[in-house]
């Protein structure tokens, strides 16, 4: 008589709850290097030629639907612009507390403005996040597919600008305008992606809700088990393009459960899903979960821009990831009020 020996994969150790709800479970804090982001030369999204657009999407699309991270080069945009929004950070985040709490994020009740150094503690460590950031939004002004588009007339944008630093919103929005651009035709190939036509989601895209930020990570002493840089979460829009400076500290959570290094790739610019399309491709493309330990010995600086469909869009179904197999598994809200609900739950202080 035979036996038969079942085989019992341990379930990771330790667990934890997103602001989104999300339960994720990981193995240990301590990541680990893996070959799992790809990188991708996406030179041929300008290309004339439809086949060659349609190979980048086909590459975007494993990687999307596989780990939701990618690294993109030859993606156009000049190194001048990162170079020149990491000396406006460093500028910025150089001044006294006071200065910077004139600009605080508490001031509205948008996602903009300065979120001071160690007040959030994302994933309840022993001590808070060692961050800190300031963030600005979309303005017609400074979009290139606008004519003459005015600036709103709102709170966070007449009270979060600094006064005394002169050319920093200027040179901030040049890059803004540039990954705006980006977005817009990366938007062409992730339709591609999603094999849809390259224009599905081009009325998605006339004033998109596109945040920027930059951020500044002492590098720290204690271990990613009491402390991180920012805690463990995923982006609240469509997509993140995420320009690092050369010292590591981004961190992907594989499906294995393992913390991977999504470590600088000089040139080259992090992409990862975020949850409107994870919602709107009904899970095809993950919205992977990521966070940063800054053990670099050096300060780090990122800047991450955040690519999401116009506020007043529906999150609907595409229509190549839902059939009456694989029904819609998120009840159909629109980007703004997605947003604003994330928005909300990341300002918390806990
Ligand atoms: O600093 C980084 O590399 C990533 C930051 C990040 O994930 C975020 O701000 O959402
Ligand atoms: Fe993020």
């Amino acid at each position: 008589m035979s036996t038969t020996t079942v085989e019992t994969v341990p379930l990771p150790a330790l667990s934890l709850t997103l602001q989104n709800g999300q339960k994720i479970r990981y193995h240990s804090d301590i990541s680990i290097e893996a070959d799992e982001i790809p990188v991708i030369d996406i030179s041929d999204i300008y290309s004339d030629n439809l086949q060659a657009r349609k190979a980048v999407a086909e590459k975007v699309r494993e990687a999307a639907h596989r780990i939701g991270f990618f690294y993109i080069i030859n993606h156009g945009i000049d190194p001048e612009h990162a170079e020149n929004t990491f000396q406006q950070a460093k500028r910025f985040f150089a001044q006294p507390e006071k200065k910077k709490m004139e600009v605080c994020t508490d001031l509205v009740t948008e996602y903009f403005g300065y979120f001071p150094m160690a007040k959030y503690n994302r994933n309840g460590k022993k001590e808070k996040d060692l961050m800190e950031a300031y963030n600005w939004g979309y303005s017609p002004k400074y979009d290139p597919e606008v004519a003459s588009g005015k600036e709103p007339d709102v709170d966070y944008v007449k009270l979060l600008w600094p006064v005394e630093l002169p050319g920093f919103k200027e040179t901030l929005y040049e890059h803004h305008s540039q990954l705006l651009t980006l977005a817009r035709r990366l938007t062409k190939t992730f339709a591609l992606a999603l094999h849809l036509d390259e224009d599905y989601f081009a009325e998605y895209i006339k004033t998109p809700a596109a945040g920027m930020r930059i951020t500044h990570y002492p590098s720290q002493e204690a271990s990613p088990s009491d402390q991180l840089g920012i805690g463990a979460h995923t982006d609240f829009e469509c997509f993140t393009f995420v320009t690092q400076d050369e010292h590591a500290g981004l961190e992907v959570l594989s499906k294995s459960g393992y913390w991977i290094k999504a470590k600088p790739i000089p040139g080259s610019i992090v992409v990862n899903i975020a949850d409107c399309f994870m919602r709107q491709t009904n899970d095809f493309f993950v919205s992977t979960v990521h966070r940063v330990v800054n053990k670099a010995g050096a300060e780090r600086y990122s800047c991450p821009f955040f690519f999401g469909f116009q506020q007043d869009m529906k999150l609907e179904p595409v229509p190549t990831c839902v059939s009456d197999s694989n029904p819609m598994k998120y009840p159909i809200v629109s980007s703004g009020e997605y947003l604003r609900w994330r928005a909300e739950q990341a300002k918390k202080v806990v």
